[in-house]
């Protein structure tokens, strides 16, 4: 036999109470179930208004009307106009009664708890009733079941205590005599031994439906809500919170008191102490599984079963030497608090037992603070204590699982997520059952806080990473076309899911948490896009306070080089093929990579150097495994090694360098190719990862290009000196040619200094043989001494540059 409970939105309308039956009728193939009933969903709420206003005199009819009109409707939608006098009869009693009640609490202008349970009460009754004889249409041993009249309490009205044994011999008894029937009870309402309704507290139903469990030591209880069973995260919160199949009581109710509402946790009690399962159910999900809670669970490759958290929260701080090895002072503390009925949520304690911190709701903490001064006036008076300290708006976030004793690392595993995502923790407890660690974060990082612990212990989820991408230029622009067609790869493999949550250029800007569509962005970001304004969009960024958050910078433009170190002092990574950050003053530069280890992200750069070509990781690589650099000799400029490819035969320079722009290979301004001033950034960035703090100026450059070309005041005017300038271009291509030699733009690097020359090199240079945008480099180190590392490839290009700056986003945080 089982016990069925059927939440608020479960009995909630019609339609629901329809499904609800046919749940009812599929379990009684097995077995007549004991069925436990919520009141329909807002209906305490109602109640409590109800009472609260005729307390203070004010009217309460409307709210009494749209209870009965709530009760009503479903009465004239689910019953036959011949069965429907008996139900409106009674209900009109009951709403007769409750209008007297209400009528007293008017006249005098008081609410007792007492009172208050009862009016209370009314909402059950109503859905018991009703739904009874609803259900009698289809199977008529449907029975309505005052519940209140077998579970026997205390005299604590609004929370009372239930009397476990003579609860049990009553609903044993009851049972016994109506065992053909099909009981429909109400829950949450209870009596004393006067007879007097009391009220369960919270979750008040589950709490009947486990004490009726108990006491006919059902077969499982089931509990039927609307969602589907526990879940590893608060769905609203994390969006790839999944639902879990089993866990045990412990799991289950650490799990619930920090949070999960599914349900709450002393109402299991009475099932945990007879090992009678509990089945968290979706009413409007009835095939799925949902989750079992029960007390041998299968062991569960989930390193965790879940996190919870708490969004409201303040903590108090006690500090001083009257604590030091007094062995009554928390004894003191924590029984004043229990006794003036405050919940403690969490304590921890330094070893040095100088301050003891607990956390406590906010609405608790004045209390809290007026009763410790009180307790401790002597104390604080001797200056033994220093005045209790509130902190305000902070959370709660818990781990929760029994995988997590013993095994190591898992701590580890929360703090690295936490540290990375920038966000401080004010205070740690761990139970030493080791099921739960919690954490005291600061209440506007718990959304973030969350996401990243979910993706930092459910690695089988895909991870998501949320880019911010500053740029819809050439390069920005093949980056969500190539976003966009791998997407469905990485979701197929299950490892990463890449949201765009902001985009800018110069113009406008657009957010969106939740991702941006990768086929709408730009024509969202002409109509929905505010007026562009790199200091808001960055501000933005942070104020959205994503997990795994990465800046991705795909201009040329310096302006936002300055934000780079805020970015990563607010824990983003950044990654950018914009190279102006990088070749700046080499101060900046340092700055950056320390700022960027210091707050544990990332800062990717590869495609400042030989667009994708593994050329930055390849030299990292070598500097951390403490390889040595001698020297780099390298083509670095794609136009201008394109431009010496093809500029032969009948081509002109002019329209060489034109066709180099229309493949995407200059700069912006492709003055900067021209003039060396690329690859010059590039060489020095190169010899900075190298170890050498080189600034731009310590570069010498050969100059390729006449006087007047160099001093043109716009790339219109560029391009007007280039062909002006035909002459030169060819003179310089026939004097190589005529000795069989083409000419190459090398940059090298050598004793810590840098040059970049033009040289004419015959077939027996390792650089004669380049096509295309090529770029080549070679490193000449310690190990590669006699033959040198040499990476070659396109240079220059969106799709190449794209990809680069595509693999750095998938890189960040990958080693976490
Ligand atoms: N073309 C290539 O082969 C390679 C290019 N790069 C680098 O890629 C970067 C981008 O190049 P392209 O896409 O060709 O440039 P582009 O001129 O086509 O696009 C630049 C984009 O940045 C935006 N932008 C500029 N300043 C901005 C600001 N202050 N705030 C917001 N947005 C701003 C512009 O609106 C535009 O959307 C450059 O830094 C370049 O050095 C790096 C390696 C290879
Ligand atoms: N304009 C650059 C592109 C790569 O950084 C080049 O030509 O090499
Ligand atoms: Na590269």
């Amino acid at each position: 036999m089982k016990v069925l409970k059927f939440g608020g939105t479960s009995v909630g309308s019609a339609e629901n109470i329809k499904t609800l039956l046919r749940i009812v009728a599929q379990e009684k193939l097995q077995s007549n179930p004991v069925v436990v009933l919520s009141a329909m969903s807002g209906v305490t709420n109602l109640l409590t208004d109800m009472a609260e206003k005729a307390e203070r005199g004010e009217d309460y009819d409307a709210s009494l009307k749209e209870i009965e009109a709530k009760h009503f409707a479903v009465i004239r939608t689910l019953l036959p106009a011949g069965a429907q006098n008996p139900v409106f009869t009674r209900l009109k009693i009951f709403f007769n009664e409750l209008e007297d009640l209400l009528q007293a609490v008017t006249n005098l202008r008081e609410l007792s708890l007492q009172t208050k349970d009862q009016i209370l009460s009314y909402g059950e009754r109503c859905s018991s009733f009703m739904i009874a004889h609803i259900a009698a249409q289809q199977f008529p041993e449907a029975l309505y079941v005052n519940g209140a009249e077998l579970i026997k309490t205390d005299n604590n009205f609004g929370q009372a205590r239930v009397d476990t044994e003579l609860t049990e011999m009553l609903i044993k008894n009851f049972y016994q005599e109506n065992k053909s029937k099909v009981l429909f009870v109400t829950g949450f309402i209870a009596s004393n031994a006067n007879g007097r309704v009391t009220t369960l507290g919270r979750g008040g139903s589950d709490y009947t439906a486990a004490v009726w469990g108990a006491a006919l030591n059902a077969e499982e209880i089931e509990i039927w809500t609307d969602v589907n069973g526990m879940m590893t995260a608060d769905p609203r919160i994390v969006k790839k919170a999944f639902s879990l199949p089993e866990l045990s009581y412990t799991e289950a109710m650490e799990l619930s008191y920090f949070g999960a509402k599914v349900i709450y946790p002393p109402t299991m009690i009475p099932a945990f102490m007879k090992k009678i399962p509990i089945v968290i159910k979706n009413t409007f999900e009835p095939d799925f599984a949902g989750t079992y809670i029960k007390s041998d669970v299968k062991t569960s490759s989930l390193p965790i079963k879940g996190i919870s958290s708490i969004d409201h929260i303040s903590i108090i701080n006690l500090t001083g030497s009257g604590m030091v090895g007094k062995a009554g002072f928390s004894g003191r503390l924590f029984s004043l608090l229990s006794r003036e009925q405050i919940n403690v949520v969490l304590i921890t304690q330094s070893s040095s037992e100088h301050s003891i911190t607990f956390a406590v709701k906010p609405t608790d903490a004045g209390q809290a603070i007026a009763l410790i001064k009180k307790e401790f006036e002597l104390e604080l008076d001797a200056n033994k204590l220093a005045l209790p300290e509130v902190e305000n708006n902070l959370a709660v976030l818990a781990i929760v699982g029994e995988n997590m004793k013993h095994t190591p690392g898992m701590s580890g595993r929360l703090f690295n997520a936490l540290g990375r995502n920038g966000i401080n923790v004010r205070a740690i407890a761990q139970g030493s059952s080791e099921y739960n660690i919690s954490v005291i974060i600061g209440a506007g990082d718990l959304s973030k806080a969350v996401n990243a612990v979910h993706d930092a212990f459910f690695t089988d989820l895909k991870r998501t990473l949320n880019i911010f991408c500053l740029g819809t230029g050439n390069i920005g622009k093949t980056l969500f076309n190539q976003l966009k067609e791998q997407m469905p790869f990485l979701a197929a493999n299950n490892d990463l899911q890449v949201k765009v949550a902001g985009i800018s250029n110069t113009r406008k800007m657009i957010f969106k948490a939740e991702g941006l569509s990768l086929d709408e962005w730009e024509s969202e970001l002409e109509k929905d896009g505010e007026t562009a304004d790199l200091a808001g969009f960055v501000e933005k960024m942070k104020q959205m306070n994503l997990p795994n958050c990465v800046f991705v910078d795909n201009t040329a433009a310096e302006a936002p080089i300055e934000f780079y170190q805020g970015i990563f002092e607010s824990s983003i990574s950044v990654v950018t093929c914009n190279k102006k950050g990088n070749s700046a003053d080499f101060a900046q530069y340092k700055s950056f990579k320390d700022t960027a280890r210091k707050f544990g992200v990332d800062f990717y750069y590869e495609t400042n150097v030989g667009a994708g070509l593994p050329i930055i990781r390849t030299l990292r690589e070598l500097m951390m495994s403490g390889d040595k650099v001698a020297r780099i000799e390298a083509i670095l400029s794609g136009t201008i090694s394109y431009i010496f490819n093809n500029f032969k035969g009948d081509a002109g320079f002019y329209e060489t360098v034109k066709e180099a722009q229309e493949l995407g290979y200059t700069e912006p301004d492709p003055r900067d190719d021209l003039n060396g001033k690329d690859f010059m950034r590039k060489m020095l960035i190169l010899a900075r990862d190298a170890g050498y703090p080189l600034e731009a100026s310590d570069v010498k450059i050969d100059n390729i290009l006449p006087e007047a070309c160099l001093n043109a005041t716009s790339v219109e005017d560029f391009y007007t000196e280039l062909q002006k300038n035909a002459a030169y271009f060819e003179d310089l291509k026939t004097t190589a040619a005529n000795d069989g030699k083409v000419l190459r733009y090398i940059g090298k690097l050598e004793n810590g200094t840098v040059e970049i020359s033009l040289q004419m090199v015959d077939d027996s240079h390792p650089f004669f043989m380049l096509s295309g945008s090529d770029n080549i480099i070679s490193f000449t180190t310690d190990r590669y001494k006699s033959r040198p590392l040499v990476v070659k490839g396109p240079g220059a290009g969106a799709e190449v540059t794209a990809a680069g700056v595509f693999a750095d986003i998938i890189n960040v945080g990958s080693l976490s």
